[in-house]
């Protein structure tokens, strides 16, 4: 019985020590599931901080994780956590090879930004500081990210300096003189067909918001086509100059052959002579020498023989003389014949350049140079007959509206139609010019002061009455006249003053209308 009850405390302490044990156990496993639970959420953190910088790592780090997930005991992951830990190694070493050529780039930066003159003294005293504290290493990104970002700062004040210098160059009212005298004096240019294209684009750009920079490349390529133009001017001029250069060459050169082979001619004439005349004077001698008929005769027909075959020489000679003087003026027609060639076709180019020098490109009227030409012409006619003379300024009312309302392009197409208009309501006799702008001037003579009001009126009504239609609306343009006729003792500028007096006063009085000086 008593070693029953020893067994049966026996039994007892085991159970106990077993329970124990089971109790210790369940510890252990709880703690090696904790561990291996911490393990896993580390690593889970090291794959996010890590992620991106490399695919090895990336992957191991993903393994290693689904390892720790599936495994009975954590040592059978430590080959794995051993390669993770070389790759750490390995990109620590290549981030911060990263971080030192990032540093080194940044300061190369920022010694070009202390070389540009125009940063502000503040900024360039922070910048000295920033490549100060650029000497120190950088131990992780977030030594290099603020650097970066300050360098960015650094870039955005300058350009912001340098914008605002820019404004500077704002477009003043002496540009837009500038681009106005620009495009007077483009349309007052007779281009080549071939620049015209280009040149519209300029006048159109010209006529719009302007700023500095298109300003100066308008006038660098109207300088340049201008330049092209009298090259090509130069080199026709110079071509017509060879041309006459050639002629006057080839013509000497004959002169001289011509002059050299007449004095051989003369000399060999003189030759001639001189036997023909001992010919002569010795048929002479022996009429007077010889007695015997015979001998006589035959002495007589020796030398006549002789003169005879000399004159055959002279003979040949001549025609010689004749055949070389008719080569050579042949050859001084035939280069004559050329250079007038020459000389005319550069005549008709002068001529045309001269015509289109004084047409308006834009209209195709005379323009404000052909007008004076006119003028001083018709003043001259005045003087000498003593004929009325009228000169009347027309200008187009509201013209700016036009171009404001529906483009430039608009307005010129209007400029070109009433510059017809105004054409066609002359006489051939009369005469109209642009002067400028919208306006035109009108020489009108042999017409008397009685009626010049309603010639003119007519003219202003057919202008009136053309049926303009610019964007679906219809659209009456009229012009304001101006006129006075030429008064004894006065200049013919005078007259225009006066004419342009009088449309002044058209104008302000509610526009299309003719106003006659009186
Ligand atoms: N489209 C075009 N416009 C031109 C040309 N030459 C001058 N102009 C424009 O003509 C306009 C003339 O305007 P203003 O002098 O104010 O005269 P307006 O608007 O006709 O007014 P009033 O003369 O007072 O009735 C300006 O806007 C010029 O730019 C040209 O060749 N083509």
């Amino acid at each position: 019985m008593k070693d029953a009850m020893t067994s049966l405390s026996q039994v007892s302490l085991l159970q106990q020590k077993l329970h124990s044990a089971k109790i210790a156990l369940a510890e252990l496993n709880d703690q090696k599931a904790q561990s291996q639970s911490s393990l896993l959420q580390f690593i889970g953190h090291l794959s996010l901080a890590c992620k991106g910088q490399s695919i090895e790592l990336d992957n191991k780090l993903a393994k290693l994780r689904h390892n720790l997930i599936n495994v009975e005991h954590i040592d059978e992951v430590l080959p794995d956590l051993l390669e993770v830990e070389q790759l750490l190694k390995q990109q620590y070493h290549h981030v911060m090879g990263q971080l030192e050529d990032g540093r080194a780039s940044l300061a190369k930066v920022i010694r070009q930004l202390q070389r540009v003159d125009s940063v502000p003294d503040k900024l360039k005293k922070e910048i000295a500081y920033y490549k100060q504290d650029l000497g120190k290493p950088f131990h992780t990104y977030w030594d290099y990210f603020p650097k970066v970002e300050r360098l960015v700062g650094f870039f955005e004040a300058i350009m912001h300096e340098q914008l605002s210098q820019g404004d500077k160059l704002e477009v003043l009212p002496k540009h837009r003189q500038l681009a106005h005298e620009l495009a007077q004096m483009i349309s007052e240019i007779e281009f080549r067909k071939d620049q015209r294209d280009q040149v519209l684009v300029i006048k159109d750009y010209l006529a719009a918001e302007i700023d500095v920079d298109g300003l100066i490349d308008a006038y660098q390529t109207i300088l340049s086509l201008l330049l092209e133009n009298i090259a090509l001017e130069k080199s026709a001029s110079q071509e017509f100059l060879y041309a006459l250069n050639d002629a006057l060459s080839a013509v000497r050169e004959v002169v001289n052959d011509s002059y050299n082979s007449n004095q051989r001619s003369y000399q060999l004439k003189k030759q001639l002579n001189r036997e023909i005349n001992s010919r002569v004077d010795n048929v002479g001698d022996a009429i007077i020498d010889i007695d015997d008929i015979d001998h006589l005769k035959l002495q007589v027909t020796e030398q006549l023989a002789s003169i005879r075959t000399a004159l055959g020489r002279k003979e040949a000679l001549e025609q010689r003389e004749q055949a070389m003087l008719r080569k050579s003026m042949e050859t001084m027609r035939d280069e004559l014949n050329e250079l007038s060639k020459e000389a005319n076709a550069y005549k008709e180019r002068l001529f045309e350049q001269q015509k289109l020098n004084l047409l308006d490109t834009l209209t195709q009227l005379p323009n404000r140079a052909a007008l004076e030409e006119r003028m001083e012409q018709e003043f001259r006619n005045y003087q000498r007959h003593r004929h009325p003379l009228w000169v009347a300024v027309a200008d187009i009312d509201h013209f700016k509206s036009i171009n404001d309302n529906f483009g430039h392009s608009t307005g010129d197409k209007t400029l070109q139609v009433i510059a017809m208009a105004l054409k066609n309501s002359l006489r051939e006799s009369e005469f109209v010019a642009r002067y400028g702008g919208e306006e035109f001037v009108l020489l009108i003579p042999d017409v008397s002061a009685n009626d010049i009001e309603q010639l003119l009126n007519r003219v202003r009504e057919k202008v009136k009455n053309i049926p303009f239609k610019f964007k679906n609306q219809r659209i009456t343009v009229t012009v304001s006249i101006g006129a006075a006729q030429i008064l004894e003792n006065e200049q013919i500028s005078e007259t225009f003053e006066r004419a342009d007096a009088a449309l002044y006063k058209a104008k302000h009085e509610s526009r299309d209308r003719v106003i006659i000086d009186a």
